[in-house]
């Protein structure tokens, strides 16, 4: 198969979809790999790079398209990327439609065969191609916090871990899955006071094994979200139910609520945000105030660290990427009904059930068109 990598165009994203290394596996199994020009310029991965692991580098985004089978990416496709897709393109890459209209109606246009990464599952119930990013997002989640703190930043002026004699913050921790888990981690590290609230036992079961008595969880209802999110100085959104908008947990009355100067960090703003005040933004211009409360909503966020990144995101993607690219994508997917759980649009359908249920679109269920 013709594999094409384009560089990234949203605002400040530097990774990359495939690796040299992960190229030349491809190579090495008989496919061909184009990739555009200073794709991998972001981990420091030159053309000639690319080309010793047996890729060719095309000058621009237009060859990519034109020439390749599948295209390879890491974030949604942009519009521009958008107009170049064609009912011949396998689109491997994060979707995250449920909040975007524009994107799902421009993908149903298209005739192409999207297939998002952050929807195909495992037989742990987790989601193995969110799962290296997550971690990524959620600890630096904190380090997001911690700075948006800062007096300069608009924030209360506060140390995340204080000092002997003087209060740590408080961090709260929303979701406990591998966001939430990953930011707690670093927030206990910091010497946050922090508190997780799930609606899941089982999730709080398991982070309380994990960090003991230093982190405080809390079953959460709108009672018990409220009565925290009140006392916080920083609060992280990491709540997710898989291919859903998010739920909007924290009102806006909430946020007004809160103490001037208090973060909130809306991890979960890729499948819309679950603060009511949340809008997404860019690693450029990261923060937004409301009602006193700094907001960091970028929908990136790894893409602030695309070395350690690309390659976590490359480590979990590239046998997928190696199953469709051998197979071809209906002898893939029916090989394996997780991977199916990644097509998300096929033919101008909506193949992913909350998808079709966030924007009042016609269901086809993914079994019936391979
Ligand atoms: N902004 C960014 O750059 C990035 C954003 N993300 C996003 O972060 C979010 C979280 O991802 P993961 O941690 O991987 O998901 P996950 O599935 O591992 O965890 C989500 C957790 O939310 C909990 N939850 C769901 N509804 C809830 C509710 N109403 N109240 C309380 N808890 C609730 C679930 O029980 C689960 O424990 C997703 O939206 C994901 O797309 C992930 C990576 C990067
Ligand atoms: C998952 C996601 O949105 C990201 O890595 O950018
Ligand atoms: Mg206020």
């Amino acid at each position: 198969m013709r594999v094409g990598v384009p560089k990234e165009i949203k605002s400040q994203e530097y990774r990359v979809g495939l690796t040299p290394d992960g190229a030349r596996e491809l190579v090495a199994r008989g496919h061909e790999v184009l990739v555009e020009t200073q794709a991998g310029a972001g981990i420091e991965a030159g053309d000639g790079e690319y080309e010793a692991a047996g890729a060719r580098i095309a000058p621009d985004a237009a060859s990519v398209f034109a020439n390749a089978e599948m295209i390879v990416k890491v974030k949604e496709p942009q519009a521009e990327e958008r107009a170049r897709l064609t009912s011949d393109h396998i689109l491997f890459t994060y979707l995250h439609l449920a909040p975007d209209a524009p994107q799902t109606q421009d993908l149903i246009k298209s005739g192409a065969i999207c297939i998002a990464y952050e929807t195909i599952t495992d037989d742990d119930g987790g989601l193995p191609l969110l799962r290296p990013m997550s971690q990524v997002a959620g600890r630096l989640s904190v380090q997001a916090g911690a700075q948006s703190l800062e007096w300069e930043r608009r924030g209360r002026g506060l140390l995340m871990g204080g000092v002997p004699g003087v209060a740590p913050a408080k961090v709260a921790v929303i979701g406990g899955g591998v966001v939430g888990e990953n930011a707690t981690q670093i927030a206990l590290g910091m010497g946050a006071e922090v508190t997780v609230l799930d609606r899941s036992p089982a999730v709080l079961e398991r982070l309380s094994h994990r960090f003991g008595s230093s982190l405080k969880t809390v079953y959460s209802t709108k009672g018990s979200l409220e009565q925290v999110v009140l006392v916080s100085d920083v609060v992280v959104g990491a709540v997710l139910v898989a291919g859903a908008g998010a739920p909007k947990l924290v009102t806006r009355e909430m946020v007004s609520g809160m103490k001037n100067g208090s973060v909130l960090v809306d991890v979960a703003i890729d499948q819309g945000g679950c603060f009511e005040t949340s809008k997404a933004t860019t690693h450029a211009e990261p923060t937004f105030v409301v009602d006193g409360v700094v907001h960091y909503c970028v929908a990136n966020m790894p893409g602030a660290v695309p070395r350690t990144s690309t390659f976590a995101l490359t480590n979990a993607t590239l046998p997928y990427v190696i199953r469709l690219a051998d197979k071809g994508w209906r002898e893939a997917l029916q090989a394996d009904p997780h991977f199916l759980n990644g097509l998300n649009v096929v033919d101008g359908k909506v193949t992913c059930a909350p998808v079709a249920k966030s924007q009042n679109l016609p269901y086809v269920a993914p079994e019936t068109v391979l």
